[in-house]
């Protein structure tokens, strides 16, 4: 096994896991699904999550966690909302690790981001985050992109920046992993909302008043928990929320897109931004921190209030200063 292994194998697991190795370094690929490793490993590629997109060959895909876990470095791949509990089952393969998240949300039970549950469940892992504009099935392709890789500790960001750094991605460091874990958490709550106003017909203009204003509330939640405003401005927060916002590629805005259109929704697939919403909403609240369209994405997201209902509410909000 080599010095990294992506523990998930998901779409996001499976396309760094496949960046990586096109570098020609030893990179394992762990799934929790026996079969479904064994399958990867036999047919060089994620049917399921990442169709026709090859393995190099120094790539192996395993669901043996104890020998994944033989890895210094352990890249983690599953959903935000799983996160805790995966790092507290696995505690014992993963601590004096040194653990990057690759993960966007806020975890609902302790309002947390990413690198807090790391640092919570596994005190004596080095803790590192990887967020910024990357669509998987991009990052398989080969197709260019930059990162942030933020952490607490220098020596650590300076190490895994080397060591992540791909053909097609592109590593910037950072000491803000706070700025980065909200960043890329709440970008996902604005796609829905941008989701939702594109399928409900109110236009590109409104999408772009909503990425605005969305990205404000972003910035005045995550400069109150101690995030850096530059952070924000940057690749995990300004520059995810622009692809995310946008795109029809991004789960996060397909969802709000449906609903938006009234159209059924896969509750298979991954939208981390509903239980991020629900989380930052009440995080909102208890820190009195005004956050008008998350608050009106979980109001919709629990069928409270209509899509036009949410549109007059903030039309109608008292005038303020931008
Ligand atoms: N897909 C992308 O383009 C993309 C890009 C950047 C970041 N991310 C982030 O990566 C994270 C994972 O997203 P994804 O796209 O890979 O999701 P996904 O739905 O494609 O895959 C999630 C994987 O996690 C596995 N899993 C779920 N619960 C688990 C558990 N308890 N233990 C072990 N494995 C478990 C599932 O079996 C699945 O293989 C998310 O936080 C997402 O925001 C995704
Ligand atoms: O498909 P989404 O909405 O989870 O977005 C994927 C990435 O976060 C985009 O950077």
């Amino acid at each position: 096994m080599g010095e990294i292994s992506v523990l998930g194998a998901g779409a996001f697991g499976t396309a760094l896991a496949i960046s990586l190795a096109a570098t020609g370094r030893d990179v394992t690929l762990w799934a929790r699904d026996a079969e479904a490793a064994q399958v990867m490993q036999a047919n060089r590629e994620n049917a399921r999550r990442l169709p026709g997109k090859a393995f190099p060959t120094s790539l192996t895909a395993t669901s043996d966690l104890t020998k994944a876990c033989e890895g210094r470095v352990l890249l983690l791949a599953v959903p935000m909302q799983q996160l805790a509990g995966f790092c507290d089952t696995n505690k014992r393969l993963i601590q004096h690790k040194t653990l990057v998240s690759c993960c966007k949300g806020v975890d609902l039970t302790s309002e947390r981001g990413p690198l807090a549950v790391l640092e919570d469940t596994v005190p004596d892992a080095d803790v590192a985050i990887l967020s910024g504009p990357s669509f998987a099935v991009d990052i398989a392709d080969g197709l260019p992109t930059a990162l942030t890789l933020a952490g607490r500790d220098q020596a650590t960001v300076d190490h895994l920046q080397t060591l992540l750094t791909t053909a097609n991605i592109r590593l910037y460091s950072s000491l803000d992993p706070l700025g980065v874990e909200f960043g890329g958490a709440l970008k996902n709550v604005i796609a829905i909302a941008c989701g939702l106003a594109i399928g409900a017909g109110l236009g590109e203009s409104a999408r772009a008043a909503l990425m605005t204003r969305g990205f404000a509330e972003m910035q005045r939640l995550a400069l109150r928990l101690g995030a850096e405003r530059d952070t924000l401005a940057g690749l995990s927060g300004f520059g995810d929320l622009v692809l995310t916002c946008t795109s029809e590629k991004s789960r996060n805005f397909s969802h709000g897109l449906k609903l938006g259109r009234g159209a059924k929704i896969d509750p298979t697939v991954t939208v981390e931004g509903v239980a991020t919403a629900k989380a930052v909403a009440h995080l909102s609240r208890s820190l009195e921190i005004d956050m008008p369209i998350t608050t009106t994405v979980t109001q919709i997201l629990n069928r409270d209030i209509s899509i036009s209902e949410a549109a007059e509410s903030l039309l109608s909000r008292p005038l303020k200063r931008e």
